[in-house]
């Protein structure tokens, strides 16, 4: 089958022929226009609260689309804020960029792009007995999403990633981040979030997962994002730098956008 992507012959604006759910009421991602946003009193009562683990040899892999970490993490708690009374489980972290830093992420705030975008994974464990089987449910995942604004100082942590890039130049291949990577460091300090009910950003576009959006971007320099980019798309010898692997904003329709000002 046409392997899916982001080049105008088999990105956004045709995954919904090869993938129905891509056409959907419920799609990812949104521009978030902060004027509609309703601050949801009881999102302010139920605080998000997250408790991650730190681990050393997470393994990150070059998916074709993007570098991917995986890190199923048992002891790891995502709830409260948006997700009732379900607990939900990390299960892998990646992001996206764009060719220049003018562009980049998923999610736009009153029509501003960022320079990238980083979303952590969650799966509902208190619900679903699998990620894949929760991946089929509209309250199966939790992704909370963090831009990046470019700055002078470097990302230590997003260091960490960029470090083991060189092993995994190439589509399919994956490598062991030696240092320690604590999930909780890539979170902004401000803990301001927008969330709606979306989709998989990516094919097959699933309608399951609840957004969490913070407000406060973090910091990555130019470097940095210069190396996310000379990953390859390809397994082989052919190079195809993934230069961007960002969905536009899609319809909001008459889904509700709610804001907390943790
Ligand atoms: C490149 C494929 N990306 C997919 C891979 N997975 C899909 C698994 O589908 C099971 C039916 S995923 O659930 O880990 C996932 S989350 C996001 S995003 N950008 O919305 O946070 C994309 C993807
Ligand atoms: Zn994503």
């Amino acid at each position: 089958a046409a392997e899916w992507g982001y080049s105008p012959t088999n990105g956004p604006d045709v995954w919904a022929r090869l993938f129905p759910q891509a056409g959907g009421a419920r799609q990812s991602p949104v521009d978030i226009c902060t004027s509609i946003a309703s601050s949801d009193s009881n999102l302010e009562m139920k605080k998000l609260t997250f408790a991650y683990e730190s681990q050393s040899d997470l393994r990150i892999l070059n998916t074709g689309h993007g570098w991917k970490v995986e890190a199923p993490q048992s002891g790891s708690r995502l709830e409260g804020g948006p997700l009732g009374e379900d607990i939900y489980q990390l299960e892998q972290f990646h992001c996206h960029w764009g060719e220049t830093s003018a562009e980049g992420s998923e999610h736009t705030v009153d029509g501003r792009a960022y320079a990238g975008e980083l979303h952590l994974v969650h799966w509902n464990t208190t619900k679903y007995q699998s990620f894949a089987e929760a991946a089929q449910h509209p309250d199966g995942l939790a992704v909370l999403g963090v831009f990046f604004d470019v700055g002078n100082e470097s990302n230590d942590e997003i260091e960490k990633i960029v470090s083991t890039l060189s092993e995994i130049k190439f589509k399919g291949q994956f490598t062991d981040i030696p240092d320690v990577i604590d999930p909780t460091t890539f979170l902004p300090s401000g803990l301001g979030y927008w969330t709606y009910l979306g989709s998989l950003t990516t094919p097959p576009c699933n309608e399951c997962v609840i957004w969490i959006v913070y407000k406060e971007p973090i910091t990555v320099t130019e470097e940095q994002l210069v190396q996310f980019r000379c990953l390859s798309a390809c397994s082989g010898e052919a190079e195809e730098f993934i230069v961007k692997n960002y969905r536009p904003p899609q319809p909001l329709g008459n889904r509700a956008l709610r804001e907390c000002n943790a």
